[in-house]
């Protein structure tokens, strides 16, 4: 299992990550010049099937196993209005993850994924980041360890949600901590927040940034301060998968929100990473930008729970399975471009 023992093994951990094998990425793409179509022609999905061998370090990727999580965390700053729902939510949708009704649970199970449900200390908010930092260096550590423990070494793919009532609040003030811009630019209406409470998010962000942002000096800094339990988690999780050379679907908004620190310093670090989809959460767009991600699909959703990213699972399949089974031109007797 994967543990952090302190704040300098993570930041030593950022600093030595693997990649992807050239070798087996190398035999997938000719494999695809050897397939019944035009070069090119299946798109992306061409890309995801090389993608996925070499990270899978394998010329014929499999996807038999698919890991699905969810990290719930509650957050201080959301007793200040910035969501528009209360803050019991958080836990009352773990239950209904846990009962099997959520959209995650009908999701992950079309796709194939088998899920994973972490709450983390629910009953004990982080910090108000509009006054304090989130959490405690130890705390920091337990969330970026407890999602860690989460990625098991067969894990074939890994597909990475969240839920926590009041999270795009530190999701927008890690994308400014991370890549600039103020605070209006990163934050807008998560579950639907009216204009009061826009304001009241914009403003928290403002005094977040003006606190934090000098002592922001390094990923797990941003991470304590800015972040939250389930964010924490989702970026360890990531890691781990990472040290593994797990490749890993990305959600919406708090979910690219949660490597930004890291990728910020360290923009190889979205190698492994496919973004799932374009949330209708304003701001993803220019996270994306920002990560230099392309998402796979715009559906305008912005549930969160790892819904969009359990939605882009069969796509991965649909490219793995071509890559594997379409006959070649030399099988079917085919004649190749003139
Ligand atoms: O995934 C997204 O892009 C997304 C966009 C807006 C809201 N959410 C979900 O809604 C919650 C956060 O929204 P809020 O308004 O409480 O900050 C959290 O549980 C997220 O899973 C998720
Ligand atoms: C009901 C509800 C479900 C969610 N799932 C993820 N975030 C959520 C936020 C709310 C409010």
């Amino acid at each position: 299992m994967i543990a952090f023992a302190d704040r300098s093994a993570f930041l030593h951990a950022i600093s030595n990550m693997p990649i992807a094998s050239d070798a087996a990425a190398r035999a997938a793409r000719e494999r695809q010049a050897e397939l019944t179509k035009p070069a090119g022609s299946l798109g992306r999905l061409e890309e995801i099937a090389v993608f996925m061998a070499g990270w899978q370090d394998d010329p014929r990727p499999k996807l038999d196993r698919v890991c699905a999580t969810v990290f719930a965390g509650n957050h201080g700053v959301a007793a200040r209005g910035v969501s528009a729902f209360p803050a019991e939510v958080t836990a009352q949708m773990v239950d209904n993850f846990r009962s099997g009704g959520a959209a995650i649970n009908v999701l992950s199970q079309a796709a194939g994924a088998k899920l994973t449900i972490v709450p983390l200390d629910l009953d004990r908010p982080t910090g108000d980041i509009a006054s304090e930092a989130a959490m405690s260096e130890a705390e920091c550590l337990d969330a970026l360890n407890a999602g860690a423990a989460v990625v098991s070494s067969d894990t074939q793919l890994l597909v990475v949600g969240e839920m926590g009532i009041g999270s795009t609040t530190p999701a927008a003030a890690l994308c400014a901590a991370a890549f600039g811009g103020d605070a209006a630019q990163w934050c807008g209406q998560g579950t639907g927040v009216d204009g009061a409470g826009l304001a009241r998010k914009i403003d928290a962000v403002d005094q977040a940034l003006a606190l934090h942002r000098p002592h922001c000096s390094d990923p797990f800094e941003m991470l304590r301060r800015l972040g939250g339990r389930e964010i924490a988690a989702m970026a360890g999780a990531m890691l781990a998968a990472r040290l593994r050379r797990i490749p890993v679907l990305l959600d919406g908004f708090i979910t690219c929100a949660a490597i930004a620190p890291i990728a910020a310093q360290h923009p190889q670090f979205t190698w492994h990473c496919l973004a799932a989809h374009c949330s209708a959460e304003a701001a993803h767009q220019l996270l994306l930008d920002c990560l230099g991600l392309e998402p796979l699909l715009r559906l305008d959703m912005r549930l969160g729970e790892g819904s969009g990213a359990a939605l882009a699972v069969p796509l991965v399949r649909a490219a793995l399975a071509t890559h594997d089974r379409m006959a070649t031109f030399a099988q079917a007797a085919v004649a190749r471009a003139g």
